[in-house]
């Protein structure tokens, strides 16, 4: 059922504190109660024992539990072959080779961008999640025909989630020339400017990080950069790039994709860079690889680095894995850390939710609110920690108010 103004959303488990045995937490309090939802926002909460005496539709959420709905901050909508015919992936050997095959390839895959992109909309949705941010392919190969496939799939839906699109220049904004084409498409409504391994793609780090700032400056968009390149490779580079942010006046606008560099240097160079992105507001986010070691997500959350999960390339030359699930990457996350404990698996939430979570760190609950857009997700869970843990089973997303996948 799909409703859209006014109406009391029913028996909803929300998390109220943790739980303590002997000085320790040993689970999480939840409370039951009704939510009335007006205009996409929520604009009561009262406990399931008051009695509700309006004639208010009601929608029963049946005691599951709610959590706020997903974010997905990196992904390849427009490369994807979810919505088509499996395709095996060449074995890896660098990024190289996987441009080469991509000259030919997005021009070929059927059924189209726009139609593979709706499909995996549609997964991502069905998932739990109602923010995508993504990155498309501009190139001389495939021109600006998958921004164009991106938008039209963005736009049918319209009102189901929200979406953002960021200029990539996969095969290098210098080295494949596209930087009038990177114009053309910040005038088409994209909101981000890309770029890609400014070293070992377009082998001149100056000029590729000048260039791509420029650009966003120029349009008054914001950037997000993947930086796949190792090592101190990788740290030079974000230290030119956080220089060129604070000199452009680029603070909380840049976001720095996968910073893989990060996981190869000592616990010293990676507080600084983790002090110098948390100063100048630079974002990190982390697809949780399984080829290459995991970024220290834990010092940055600690350094006040806002880090943020996304599914990348699922399901497409790059990867043959993914299920376009949030969940699923921030279950990973917590795999990877260790993170077993009921704090640190439902602290682990906030990486794929913006940063919502339903407890502050006092154990207080601070989500939903009062005001707060009704954009969120019924889970078969007791608590945020088992949601994570389990990966619990999705019944129903809510974006802004509106049942837009699963139901009630
Ligand atoms: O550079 C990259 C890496 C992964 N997936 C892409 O689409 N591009």
């Amino acid at each position: 059922m799909s409703m859209t103004s006014t109406y009391w959303l029913t028996n909803v488990c929300l998390e109220s504190g943790y739980r303590y045995e002997n000085g320790r937490i040993a689970g999480t309090e939840t409370e039951i109660c009704h939510l009335l939802i007006e205009n996409g926002k929520i604009t009561q909460i009262v406990s399931a024992d008051t009695t509700l005496d309006s004639d208010l539709p009601k929608q029963d959420a049946k005691n599951l539990l709610l959590l706020p709905a997903f974010r997905d901050m990196h992904i390849h909508i427009d490369k994807t072959y979810y919505g088509g015919p499996w395709k095996a992936c060449s074995p890896p050997v660098n990024i190289f080779t996987r441009l080469k095959e991509e000259e030919t390839l997005l021009t070929q895959l059927l059924p189209t961008a726009r139609e593979r992109a709706e499909a995996m909309l549609g997964l991502l949705q069905k998932n739990g999640t109602t923010h995508v941010r993504s990155h498309c392919n501009i190139d001389p190969y495939i021109g600006l025909k998958n921004l164009e496939a991106t938008l039209q799939a963005f736009e049918t839906y319209s009102g189901k989630l929200s979406g953002e699109i960021v200029a990539f220049p996969q095969h290098g904004l210098l080295r494949s020339n596209v930087v009038e084409m990177a114009r053309e498409a910040l005038r088409m409504g994209v909101t981000s400017m890309g770029g890609v391994d400014p070293a070992t793609v377009d082998q001149n780090i100056e000029k590729s990080l000048n260039t791509i700032m420029e650009l966003a400056v120029e349009a008054d968009a914001d950037v997000d950069v993947h930086i796949h390149d190792p090592g101190h490779l990788g740290i030079f580079t974000f230290k030119r790039l956080a220089a060129l942010t604070e000199e452009a006046g680029w603070q909380g606008r840049v976001t720095v994709s996968h910073a893989l560099g990060l996981a190869d240097v000592p616990v010293e160079l990676q507080s600084e860079v983790a002090e110098l992105f948390a100063q100048l507001g630079i974002a990190i986010t982390s697809t949780v690889p399984i080829n290459r070691a995991t970024i220290p997500i834990p010092l940055l959350k600690q350094k006040g680095v806002s880090v943020s999960l996304g599914d990348d390339s699922i399901t497409d030359h790059w990867s043959p894995f993914g299920q376009g699930d949030s969940l699923e990457r921030v279950g990973r996350l917590a795999e990877r850390f260790r993170w077993s404990d009921e704090r640190s698996l439902s602290e682990a939430l906030g990486f794929i939710t913006g940063g919502k979570l339903p407890l502050s760190a006092e154990g207080v609950r601070v989500w939903p609110a009062v005001g707060d857009e009704a954009s969120a997700v019924l889970v078969h869970a007791s608590c945020s920690a088992e949601a994570v843990a389990r990966r619990a089973e999705r019944q129903a997303v809510l974006y802004r108010g509106t049942v837009v996948s699963g139901s009630l």
